[in-house]
């Protein structure tokens, strides 16, 4: 057991995210009081049932007020409505955060709406699943992985330093980052990727009959690796790929080209291109991995 960070800290959206830091929070003993405002009556029922929060309901007076810390979880799209929800029953000295996937349209939709005194830190979690809800949620999910923390130069630094001692305490490595930076980062990584997925199984799925058959039937781990991928929530990613638009279609762009320089080597056998290409992205999976295990 650690010493509490805070003494109660309100979930906004109790799904995989929150109900996971939820579960590390209540393990480690680093809040009092752990309460969720959320719009769906299962989920509450769920993370009560859990024992995840000690308190759940759609109810903002109900959660939020008392609340040290806030954390918005719900999907990007949502983080307007429930920020002007939340916003008359945050204290004064309150800290918001978020988990949301992108950074400078959470910020655009969220600072407006707090109210004077209370404390915004921006942060993302790059640790997740391909599944949605409270029941998904594990206190492991933040072990080894990065935090993304994107102040701006008018956030309260005491603010900064105590989401970061929370994403730390949970088994964070903390990062800070320039929001813009960070939406093309994420863009690289894991926007395009998972647009990539949505792209891949859908073709599959759309081909002709007998051939779906077998596309499942033989699917081998390159695809199913992608239909993991593309098993992930929809309304959740409709709203990354809608609030990071800009950097996705950049990158979009410089990703066909290159795709169509690969589609011209295979259609002139320029065998030497493709190997030469292949042998870079090698050794760009074995520098990932072997950084993971420095860390
Ligand atoms: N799933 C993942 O792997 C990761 C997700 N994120 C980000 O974390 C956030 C949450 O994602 P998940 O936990 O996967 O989502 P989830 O779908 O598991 O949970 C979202 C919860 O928000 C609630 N909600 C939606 N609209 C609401 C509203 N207006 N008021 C109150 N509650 C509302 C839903 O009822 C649901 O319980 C998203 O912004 C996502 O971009 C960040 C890192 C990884
Ligand atoms: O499940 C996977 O492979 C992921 O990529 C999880 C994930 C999804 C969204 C994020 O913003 C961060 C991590």
């Amino acid at each position: 057991m650690t010493a509490p960070l805070f003494d109660t800290i309100c979930f906004v959206g109790i799904g995989l995210i929150n109900s996971s830091l939820a579960r590390a929070v209540r393990k480690l003993g680093l809040a009092r009081r752990l309460t969720s405002l959320d719009c769906d009556p299962e989920a509450c029922r769920v993370a009560l049932e859990l024992g995840v929060v000690d308190s759940a309901s759609a109810d903002p007076a109900a959660e939020v007020a008392g609340a040290g810390l806030v954390v918005l979880g719900t999907p990007v799209g949502a983080m307007e409505a429930v920020t002007q929800a939340i916003a008359p029953y945050l204290a004064s000295g309150a800290i918001v955060s978020d988990v949301g996937s992108v950074k400078t349209a959470v910020i655009r939709d969220v600072e407006p709406f707090l109210p004077e005194g209370v404390h915004f830190v921006p942060g993302h979690p790059i640790a997740g699943t391909e599944f949605s809800g409270p029941a998904a949620g594990f206190a492991e999910l933040f072990q080894g992985r990065w935090c993304i923390l994107t102040p701006q130069a008018h956030t309260d630094v005491q603010a900064t330093a105590r989401v970061r001692a929370l994403w730390e305490a949970v088994g964070s490595t903390v990062e800070e980052m320039d929001p813009a930076h960070h939406d093309r980062v994420l863009a690289v990584t894991s926007h395009l990727p998972h647009l990539i997925a949505y792209t891949i199984v859908g073709t599959a799925n759309d081909l002709e009959g007998v051939m779906e058959q077998e596309v499942i039937k033989f699917s081998a781990s390159g695809f199913r690796d992608f239909t993991r991928i593309a098993a992930s929530d929809p309304i959740m990613w409709r709203d990354i790929f809608l609030n990071n638009k800009e950097a996705v279609l950049e990158l979009l762009q410089r990703f066909t080209e290159d795709l169509t320089a690969l589609q011209r080597s295979i259609r002139w056998g320029e065998g030497e291109v493709l190997e030469k290409h292949f042998t870079k992205t090698r050794a760009i999976r074995r520098a990932i991995i072997d950084a993971k295990q420095d860390r």
